[in-house]
């Protein structure tokens, strides 16, 4: 075989590298040609001619190299002197995929182009290019998702388990509230999946690319609400941070704004809102200029609004404003019906995919001669500890249940079981059960009003929900 190329030139690497790699190429490719410092065809071997469809080499030296192949980018490799080193080629119909180098002459000057042609065929590339889309796919993703840092949702619509017609109704209204862009307010008893349901409408709804962000009004102490709501400007307070912080409003701009516990929102700020929403636009603290924003929002709260509106503790405008679609979401008690695929979804959350773990038909029945006050997150808790307790077996039953279900039911005489004698547990296991349990009763008197279960428990709010979000 004969180089295109004078193997006197260069330095020693240079030739020596020259002379292995070019006929290793030159064996592997489909197809190799070169062309002079004109552009002219100089060179090319029998494999490239016949794939061109040539009758033999000979007749196209010297030849201009685009008007034996129209699209070839050899003029271009020639011009620039930079090589393409990975490209895609019509020729007729076929599709090559090529690399092409510039060549110097001892001058390093540019005298001429190499290419070879890598494939001749696009499907042994096929897994590559998938790999690579997909790869690129998940990356975009990723970064999505990075970007939003923890404003993404958990749950989806599919998570609401439930196929009463009390659930079936809910997850109805939840469609519709999704489909539009209209403020919606969900009404229910803690636990009862009001955050499962904001989420959801968030992730079915046109905004889904867009952050989640939810606040609840009834964690944050009354003199930091607003600054949370509307943000900081810079250098706002003496001595306080120099830099500007964004609120929820601007967190959650392009995307849902979630207002959990609405009705605790203290009435200055009532006013505030309002005018956000109206507006949408918020004046962030210590400026003096406003911020547009593009915000929807969904608001819950566990709170009677209409009776607080009558006794002018929340704002008529405000209440019309936020409830222009009403969600009501029944308490567990009255939906029994769903404890059984409720059960089956949350074992299988609380297990995490590790093992598999079922509840019989009786210990369902069981669990329905309790009245949860907590509801659902109640109900979480109470599967969380019999796996616990009953050492992570696969099957829970009326006995480990029993062992697990709040006093007062036993007492009552709902559950007629096999009585087990008191297993003794680590203190701080026994502290923290009467911990939730308190927590839960103080829940159940208080109407799920969580301000005055507070009060109840001789605990501050913030206390509270802390101890709340510990035993969820
Ligand atoms: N329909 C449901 N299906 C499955 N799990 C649910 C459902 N509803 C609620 N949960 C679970 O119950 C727990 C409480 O739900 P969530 O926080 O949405 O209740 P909430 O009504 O917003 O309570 P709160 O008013 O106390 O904030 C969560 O662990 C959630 O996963």
């Amino acid at each position: 075989m004969t180089m295109p190329f004078d193997t006197r030139s260069g330095n020693h690497l240079t030739r020596e590298l020259i002379e292995v790699l070019f006929p290793m190429f030159e064996q592997a490719s489909a197809g190799a040609i070169a062309v002079d410092r004109q552009g002219r065809i100089s060179w090319i071997n029998s494999r490239y001619a016949r794939l061109l469809g040539l009758s033999d080499t000979h007749s196209v030296i010297g030849r201009p190299v685009c008007s034996v192949i129209a699209r070839s980018r050899m003029p271009e490799v020639v011009e620039s002197g930079r090589p393409l080193l990975l490209d895609i080629m019509e020729y007729k119909t076929q599709q090559l995929v090529v690399t092409r180098l510039p060549l110097f002459d001892e001058q390093g000057e540019v005298s001429g182009a190499v290419a070879f042609v890598l494939y001749d065929d696009l499907q042994p590339l096929t897994p590559l290019v998938s790999k690579y889309r997909r790869l690129y796919q998940d990356l975009q993703a990723a970064r999505r998702a990075l970007a939003r840092q923890g404003r993404s949702t958990r749950y989806q619509l599919a998570d609401f388990a439930g196929a009463t017609p009390a659930a079936l109704e809910v997850k109805r209204r939840a469609r519709l509230a999704a489909g539009r862009e209209i403020p919606v307010l969900l009404l229910g008893e803690t636990g009862t999946g009001k955050e499962v349901l904001a989420q959801s409408i968030h992730a079915l709804s046109a905004r889904a690319s867009g952050p989640f962000v939810g606040v609840n009004l009834a964690a944050i102490p009354e003199n930091l609400l607003e600054a949370e709501f509307f943000g900081v400007a810079p250098g706002a307070y003496t001595g306080a941070d120099k830099r500007s912080r964004e609120g929820k409003f601007q967190l959650a701009n392009g995307g849902t704004l979630f207002l959990d516990e609405v009705g605790d929102m203290p009435q200055a700020l009532q006013a505030k809102l309002l005018r956000a929403l109206q507006e949408q636009e918020v004046e962030p603290l210590g400026s003096n200029q406003v911020v547009p924003v593009d915000v929807r929002v969904l608001a819950a709260t566990s709170r009677d609004l209409t009776e607080m509106v009558a006794d002018g503790r929340f704002r008529s405008d405000l209440y019309y404003r936020l409830n222009v679609l009403e969600v009501r979401i029944p308490p567990l008690r009255e939906r029994l019906g769903d404890l059984g695929v409720l059960c089956e979804g949350l074992l299988e959350d609380i297990c995490a995919g590790h093992s598999r773990v079922e509840i019989t038909d009786d210990a369902v029945a069981l669990l329905a001669h309790y009245h949860w006050p907590g509801n659902i997150r109640e109900l979480r808790n109470v599967l969380e500890r019999a796996y616990t307790m009953s050492e992570q077996a696969e099957l829970l039953d009326v006995e480990r249940i029993n062992r697990v279900l709040p006093l007062q039911e036993k007492r009552a005489g709902a559950v007629s079981t096999a009585t087990v004698a008191m297993a003794v547990r680590p203190l701080a296991e026994v502290l923290a059960d009467a911990e939730a349990a308190a927590i839960q009763a103080a829940l159940q008197q208080s109407g799920g009003n969580r301000a005055q279960a507070a009060r109840l428990l001789g605990i501050s709010r913030s206390v509270f929900y802390e101890k709340l979000a510990r035993h969820s």
